[in-house]
């Protein structure tokens, strides 16, 4: 069983204790987030994740850091309820195609046809089987920047299931970088990263955005995946920019096709070139390169 301690505030205030909490945390496996819960009131929440056991201690300290500077700060707390999402969605979910690869249940193996490029991914509590508009566009966008472009290193932001590092992996032979906010996923993507007979070369990490040294030492990444939401991209733009190789290519995705010219502006002021914008079920995906 999962804790969520959070407090409400406002935007700049949640980065302010986001910035905090970090700095109490460090690397230590507790994560760390603030989310938007209302635009126009500026309604935000930073929340700090951990398991159960973890909560007496996890509030102590989170009280004794926000004590000096947000005094009336009120620590709130909501219990998150394993899901069996498995169980739940086994049945119904087909395989998916999208570029070389066919993304599949353990259920579906004997639809692999030869040719594919097969990812096996069980859904599980981690976001990822290949089914969204935006994982699928993802995989289209991979293959199509590993045909063209000399990638010798790569980062996957917001993992999920891992399914991206894994498709870059089966592609090239590079190492991989998979991270997320969330200390389930990480686990699901690793999980599914040896099921998929890969051995080696993709590194998992927890961390919010790129608050890890996991990135300065795996870095700087020839290919960085982030399929997030517009909001978090357009903040990180500057981070990620500067974990970016020179001549490195650039995934985005997780965006509206109404947010797209926001997340452009973003990336284009930090000056990447856009290549090229992929449309699926609503939801863009957007690949620019780092001249
Ligand atoms: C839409 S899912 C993408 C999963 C997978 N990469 C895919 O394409 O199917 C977004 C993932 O990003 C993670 N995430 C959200 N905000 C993040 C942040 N600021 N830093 C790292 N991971 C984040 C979420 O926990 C979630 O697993």
């Amino acid at each position: 069983m999962e804790i969520r301690l959070y407090v409400t505030t406002t935007e700049v205030l949640a980065g302010e204790i986001l910035d905090l909490l970090s700095d109490v945390f460090g690397e230590e496996d507790f994560a760390i987030a603030t989310t938007e819960i209302d635009e126009k009131k500026d309604i935000w929440e930073a929340s700090v994740y951990m398991m159960r056991e973890d909560e007496a201690e996890v509030r102590a300290r989170v009280e004794e850091a926000l004590k000096a500077t947000f005094p009336d700060a009120k620590v709130e707390r909501e219990v998150i309820p394993d899901v069996d999402w498995v169980a739940k969605s086994l049945e119904g979910l087909k395989p998916v195609r999208a570029g070389r690869f066919l993304v599949h249940g353990s259920h579906d193996r004997d639809k692999v046809r030869p040719g594919d490029i097969a990812i096996e991914i069980d859904a599980g509590q981690a976001f990822g089987t290949g089914h969204h508009g935006t994982t699928a566009g993802c995989l289209e966008t991979i293959d199509r920047v590993l045909r063209s472009r000399p990638v010798r290193n790569a980062l996957d932001l917001g993992t999920g299931s891992g399914v991206l590092a894994i498709a870059v992996r089966k592609l090239r032979n590079i190492p991989v970088l998979a991270t997320d906010i969330d200390p389930i996923a990480t686990k699901v993507a690793a999980e599914n990263v040896r099921s998929n007979g890969i051995a080696s070369g993709i590194s998992t990490a927890t961390a919010p955005g790129f608050h890890s040294t996991a990135f300065s030492a795996h870095g700087p990444f020839d290919l960085i995946i982030a399929n997030i939401l517009a909001r978090p991209l357009i903040k990180m733009a500057p981070q990620l920019v500067n974990h970016l190789a020179p001549g490195g290519s650039v995934v985005l995705s997780g965006i509206l096709a109404a947010q797209r010219w926001k997340v452009l502006a973003a990336y284009n002021g930090a000056h990447l070139r856009h290549v090229r914008t992929i449309w699926r079920n609503g939801w863009v995906t957007i690949h620019l390169d780092r001249p």
